[in-house]
């Protein structure tokens, strides 16, 4: 008998027979030493599948300028630069440096932290500076919490193939490229926008997101979500217009959220012996993220004794998916600081912290563009968009004129997308691939502390690997509609798709007619021409929401996309995020395929890199012993669990000094 499924429990089942009798776990090896392997010659690119787009689409920055209309050019988009300070830069460092400046030696706040986030179509604010757009009558834009409860309602139709890992690396790509700061009140403190009862203010507070839940509104019992505005270069005294929302994290695919966007948090993050992060020791002997000095300050814990992570970004504690990831990554510093010590015995702490790092992000930065960006944008497409890596020699297509900063429409609209794929629920799986307990999405919002519970790390990364995500539709899980961070014992919470709706307004992202025409097809004249992209059902329910095909939401109208065969998204989110991959490759002056520059590495050490997976990176952190070779996938017939011991591994030879 295998252990059966417990449900809602936060506590998995104890398991009346061992696992052994459970498949898959008979007479498995104990794991190799990963960094040892002897360098099998084969690479980890995945099988070449046939072809299902014939005529992929082009991003913007590979159209014609007729082609990709309206898109800003680089004299347009430095303007906010005049902002910020410039770094001074050591053009011959190896080494990206932690807060991402100086990364284009011409522009050094591009991907900057403490910037501002760019654009690649110009914003659309009534005002031309910063008020919210409203409709082409003059008044106000549809409510969005109305919009949100007519159009992106519940329904479990879970992906085909796709599992929770999706999603998890997804946010954590998100989380490494973009943080907002919310405005605050006029005395620096948090700004409220709703009354103390509960409802809208008549006048709105300057700086708030004017969100009104109607009177009929079938889920909440509130009448106000309160949401400031994100912070911009008006807060900071910068006059530009229009504005300009402020990052709060590097741009670049760097692993930020691993080791921080400043210097101060970067250190408070590193043990200054042999190249090392801190942990905490869980009691299983395994390492975790070291904890936050006041615990019940930033988690859902009783205590200050509680486990609440401390890390390079905030939102770790998030839920406890995202702090697996974040451990994960933690731990193969830690791997990879101990095999350069053993190979470089003479290398110093800072020598191997910054190795370290280097080889970390470059293997995240491999499996991103191997296997994730074909897995949400479509092989072909990514093919035709050069976003795959070579599987030989250098790319030096390093372009110092493209900007990596992260732009509006990608984060505020976008690339949020992916919240459809978000899991009302997470599993706990064990090695025989039985569930064992099934957490209930808003009862573990910055509830860390149940990663550390006897073997739940190893449980939660088997069960991303194995539950099928969310599909990728129009459709949203009420843990995120209605139950977003509900705190214990309440029976409401926040609506993240408002939010997202809300936020595009807030960031001026223009309607989705624009990114039509950026996107190269032909600008809607009414919304019947909006039916080459989106079902007639929904057409018609665009246009019972909006008075204009030009009023349409960004957010609203790319969610109804029919999907791009290979893809997950419809043509104009898979146009903007694929812009958005190719401009943190080819803007990123480290990114670890370039050749000839200060940072690259040695052919060698660079076919070491390309046998990274994200199987691989999953099996050296965890204790799990099998894994499906297609890790973003969930194990099946064509994609079976093998042991993590054969899974290719990397050599670190090349790393040896001479
Ligand atoms: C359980 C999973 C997730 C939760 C609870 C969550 C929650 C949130 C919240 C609360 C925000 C801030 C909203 C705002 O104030 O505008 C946000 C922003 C965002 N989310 Fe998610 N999210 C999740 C998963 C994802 C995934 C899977 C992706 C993409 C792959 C993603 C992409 C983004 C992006 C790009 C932003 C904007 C970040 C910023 O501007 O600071 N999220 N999410
Ligand atoms: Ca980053």
């Amino acid at each position: 008998q295998c252990p059966k499924k417990e449900e809602n429990g936060l506590r998995p089942e104890k398991k009346s027979q061992p696992e052994s009798r459970c498949i898959h776990a008979i007479n498995v090896p104990k794991k190799n030493h990963f960094f040892r392997g002897e360098g099998t010659k084969n690479l980890t690119m995945r099988d070449e599948p046939a072809i299902v787009d014939p005529k992929p689409a082009k991003i913007p920055s590979l159209m014609t300028s007729t082609n990709a209309f309206g898109m800003l050019q680089p004299i347009q988009i430095d303007l906010a630069d005049k902002c910020f300070p410039q770094p001074k830069c050591d053009p011959i460092s190896p080494f990206r440096t932690i807060d991402g400046s100086c990364n284009n030696l011409n522009f050094p706040v591009w991907g900057q932290t403490n910037t501002a986030s760019t654009r690649i179509i110009e914003a659309n604010y009534f005002d031309g500076k910063s008020q919210q757009r409203k409709a082409i009558s003059g008044r106000e834009l549809p409510n969005s919490r109305h919009i949100r409860t007519t159009i992106f309602l519940d329904m479990d139709k879970p992906a085909p193939e796709h599992n929770v890992l999706v999603t998890q690396f997804g946010q954590m790509i998100a989380h490494d490229t973009e943080l907002t700061f919310p405005k605050l009140s006029g005395n620096g403190g948090k700004l409220e926008c709703c009354n103390p009862d509960g409802t809208t203010p008549r006048f709105l507070p300057k700086g708030c997101l004017p969100i009104t839940i109607p009177q009929n509104d079938p889920g909440s019992k509130k009448r106000c979500m309160s949401i400031p505005r994100a912070a911009d270069t008006s807060d900071i005294g910068c006059q530009i217009q229009p504005v300009r929302q402020l990052i709060g994290v590097t741009s670049f695919i760097d692993g930020s959220a691993l080791y921080g966007s400043d210097p101060v948090t970067a250190r408070s993050l590193r043990t200054f012996n042999n190249g090392k992060l801190k942990i905490q020791s869980g009691s299983n002997g395994r390492s975790f993220l070291p904890n936050v000095k006041k615990p019940t300050q930033s988690c859902n814990v009783p205590t200050d004794n509680s486990v609440c992570y401390a890390s390079g970004d905030l939102r770790v504690n998030q839920h406890p998916n995202m702090a697996v990831n974040t451990i994960s990554l933690m731990r193969l510093h830690n791997i990879l600081c101990d095999e350069f010590k053993r190979l470089n015995p003479a290398w110093n702490d800072e020598k191997i912290y910054q190795e370290s790092r280097r080889l970390l992000i470059a293997m995240y930065q491999h499996i991103t563009y191997n296997e994730f960006v074909p897995v949400i944008l479509g092989r072909d497409y990514s093919r035709e968009n050069k976003l795959l890596p070579l599987s030989q020699g250098f790319d030096n297509n390093y372009d110092e004129l493209l900007n990596p900063t992260t732009f509006t429409s990608f984060t505020g609209a976008a690339y949020r997308a992916l919240h459809s794929y978000i899991q009302g629920s997470m599993d706990l799986v064990s090695e025989s691939r039985q569930t064992t307990s099934t957490l209930r999405l808003s009862d573990i919002f910055l509830r860390p502390d149940i990663v550390q519970n006897k073997d739940n790390y190893d449980s939660l990364i088997r069960g991303m690997l194995t539950q099928h995500a969310q599909g990728q539709d129009q459709f949203f899980t009420t843990e995120i509609t209605e139950f977003l961070f509900r705190s214990p014992n309440k029976t409401d919470g926040v609506d993240l798709i408002t939010l997202d709706l809300e936020r595009g307004r807030d960031f001026g992202i223009p309607s989705y007619n624009k990114f039509r025409q950026l996107c190269g097809l032909k600008a809607a004249r009414s919304f019947g021409d909006l039916t080459d992209q989106i079902s007639k059902k929904n057409v018609d329910a665009l246009a019972s929401l909006y008075e204009h095909v030009d009023d349409v939401d960004y957010y609203a109208a790319g969610m109804l996309e029919k999907q791009k065969p290979g893809s997950i998204f419809g043509h104009t989110f898979q146009c903007v995020i694929g812009e958005m991959f190719f401009r943190w490759k080819f803007g990123d002056r480290f990114f670890y395929e370039f050749g000839n520059q200060p940072g690259s590495f040695s052919l060698d050490q660079l076919n070491e890199i390309r046998k990274t997976s994200l199987a691989f990176l999953m099996c050296v952190t965890s204790d799990i012993r099998f894994i499906q070779r297609n890790a973003f996938d969930v194990p099946s017939s064509r994609n079976p669990l093998v042991s993590c011991n054969s899974i290719t591994k990397l050599n670190l030879a090349p790393w040896r000094d001479s």
